[in-house]
Formats: C-alpha cells, structure tokens, sequence
C-alpha cells in the first residue's frame, strides 16, 4: 500500500506503552530543511501527545541522511536513550546517488538497532519530486514524522 493509500498521521494507538520516563533523540538531517523540519517537529508533537516530557526529547543536527547512522550510533548507545528517531529527506537527483544513500541509511539504522537493542526509526522520505516530499511532510498524505515517532513508542512497548 503506498502513501497515497494511507494517511501517514493516522494509526492505531491502543495499548500504548507509558513513555512518561523516556528520552527520545530526533537526529535531523539539514539536506531538505523545509521538509525535514515539518517532518522532525510532527514526531516532537506526537511523541509530547502521547505522554513524552518535553525535556525528554532532544533534537540533533547532521548535515545529510547519509549520516544519519552514525548519528543514531552515537545516541543509541547511551544507556538512557530509550529510541532515536532518524528524521531525512532524500530527493532524486540527475543520478543514482539517492540510490546509495537510501541503501546505506536503511541498512545503517537497521545495524545500529539490532546492535543496541532499542528502535532507531527509519523516518527517511525517498521521494522522486519536492511535491511528493511536502505532501508527506504534512501534506495531503499525512506526516512521515508523525508515523515514526508513534513507531517509536509502539516498539518500546513490544520490548
Ligand atoms: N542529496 C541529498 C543528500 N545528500 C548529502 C548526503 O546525505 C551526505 O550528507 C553527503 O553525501 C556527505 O556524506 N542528503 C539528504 O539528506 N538529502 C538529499 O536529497
Ligand atoms: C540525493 C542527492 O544527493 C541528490 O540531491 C544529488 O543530486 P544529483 O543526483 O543530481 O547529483
């Protein structure tokens, strides 16, 4: 099912887990800022709806997606960090350098999940246009931003 089909800022949300005690970092990427920051402030408001303290949620640059893995490496190892949420826009160019750096940004956060032991959340847009990047930064089809951050607190309750 593709964005188009499903509104990225609409999900279940029974039997959320209490995250009045958790801190959660947002690694944001400054390629794309206009859509990137829409993106990061959706999971900052979503993660604070559902009982995260404000003083709980810490926002941190990188310069683009591609180093976003190691953002999240960083972080994730901090016993008191409970998720990262990685926060990226990644628009097709004239060549295949989206291609390498989607790839590298999945299989990175993914790594560094598996390696901590805690949600590091791919909240990387892939778009082809700028257009299709605003319309789900919280355009027509929703917030991805919004969409990780709730992921983010569903998989602190499957642990
Ligand atoms: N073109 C985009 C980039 N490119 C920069 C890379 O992410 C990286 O910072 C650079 O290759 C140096 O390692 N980054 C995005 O986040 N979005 C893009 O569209
Ligand atoms: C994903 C990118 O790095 C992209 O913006 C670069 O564009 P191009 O492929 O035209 O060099």
């Amino acid at each position: 099912m593709s964005s188009a089909h499903k509104n990225l800022s609409i999900f279940k949300t029974e039997n959320l887990p209490d995250i009045s005690d958790k801190k959660f970092v947002i690694l944001v990427a400054e390629w794309n800022e206009d859509i990137t920051e829409p993106l990061a402030q959706g999971a900052i408001d979503t993660l604070l709806a559902y009982g995260a303290k404000e003083a709980n949620v810490s926002k941190i640059y990188v310069p683009g997606s591609y180093e976003l893995s190691f953002g999240a490496q960083i972080y994730a190892q901090k016993e008191e960090v409970a998720a990262v949420i990685a926060i990226g826009c990644v628009i097709q160019g004239e060549t295949k350098h989206n291609d390498y750096i989607n790839h590298a940004v999945a299989g990175g956060l993914t790594d560094v999940s598996l390696k901590y032991n805690k949600p590091v959340i791919f909240g990387v847009l892939t778009p082809n246009t700028h257009q299709q990047a605003l319309d789900r930064a919280g355009g027509i089809h929703g917030n991805k931003g919004d969409e990780a951050a709730i992921t983010a607190i569903k998989m602190l309750g499957l642990k």
